[in-house]
């Protein structure tokens, strides 16, 4: 296949994108790009098409129309081969952290790497482990079972799964959804971190004010179908537009 790597270019670009089910029309012309190295946060209300968006990114959906790049290629044109290798390069966080329950966090870790990453021997896979576990601040938790964890714990554990296999993508839905103020702000924290010791590009989710503020590079306000609005933090909520600043106003809290 033809190499997914690319040094130059965005890492997503998506152009003119539409997705509709039956009558619903849930992606409208939506336009984003994410550099190397870039956080980009996707705000917008219940509904409007954030998860839709990031499972096409992922190849879990197909487009009607319109582009979508990652890595240089056409997600929609990848055989199932290809698309399992470009998966393997991005890292999904999901909302609900998705652990084995009976397996201790060191199993959880271990599970990717020994699925997906051929002839390591135990040290390899016990160094990079406990690399990881360290690198979320959890090492201590090793032999705990997800039960034993707080949801914070949890949300931590799930990122460093998904780390494990050192993705160039960071997909994040909702990462602080369900949790108190304080450990959001430490999620926040740990999402600019993996950025910085993992060098990975990322789209967050979110309807968290906060989390979009600390967290994101660029600010993507998806509404009725598209794109309203991108920028920074600033540049999107210093507006006179109605719907963003009820946006802003309903949701902001800190
Ligand atoms: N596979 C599907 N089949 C039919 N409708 C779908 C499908 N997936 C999503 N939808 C619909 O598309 C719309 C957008 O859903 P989506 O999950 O992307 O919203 P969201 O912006 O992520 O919302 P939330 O913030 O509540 O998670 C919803 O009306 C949803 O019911």
């Amino acid at each position: 296949m033809a190499e997914i790597n690319q040094n130059e270019g965005p890492v997503i670009e998506i152009k003119d994108l539409y997705k509709s089910f039956g009558d619903l029309h849930v992606l409208q012309g939506v336009n984003l790009k994410v550099d190397k190295g870039e956080n980009v946060v996707v705000l917008g209300r219940s509904g409007t098409g954030k998860s839709v968006l990031i499972k096409i990114i992922a190849g879990l959906l197909t487009q009607d129309s319109g582009m979508c790049h990652v890595l240089g290629r056409e997600v929609s044109e990848l055989n199932q081969k290809e698309l399992t290798d470009i998966r393997l390069k991005i890292g999904f966080s999901f909302q609900n952290s998705a652990l084995y329950d009976s397996m201790t966090v060191r199993e959880n870790l271990e599970f990717p790497l020994v699925r997906h990453v051929k002839n390591l021997s135990k040290a390899d896979i016990n160094e990079q482990v406990e690399y990881v576990l360290d690198a979320v601040g959890l090492l201590q938790t090793i032999n705990q079972v997800p039960s034993e964890l707080s949801g914070g714990q949890r949300k931590r554990i799930g990122i460093a799964r998904t780390l494990i296999l050192k993705p160039e993508i960071m997909l994040y839905d909702e990462p602080t959804a369900g949790l108190d103020p304080i450990t959001c702000l430490e999620i926040n924290e740990l999402i600019n971190e993996v950025k910085e010791k993992y060098h990975t590009s990322s789209i967050i989710i979110t309807h968290d004010l906060t989390c979009a503020r600390e967290t994101g590079d660029r600010i993507a306000m998806l509404l009725d179908g598209k794109f309203l609005k991108q920028g920074t933090f600033e540049e999107v909520f210093d507006t006179d537009e109605e719907r963003i600043k009820s946006f802003y106003d309903y949701n902001f809290i800190q």
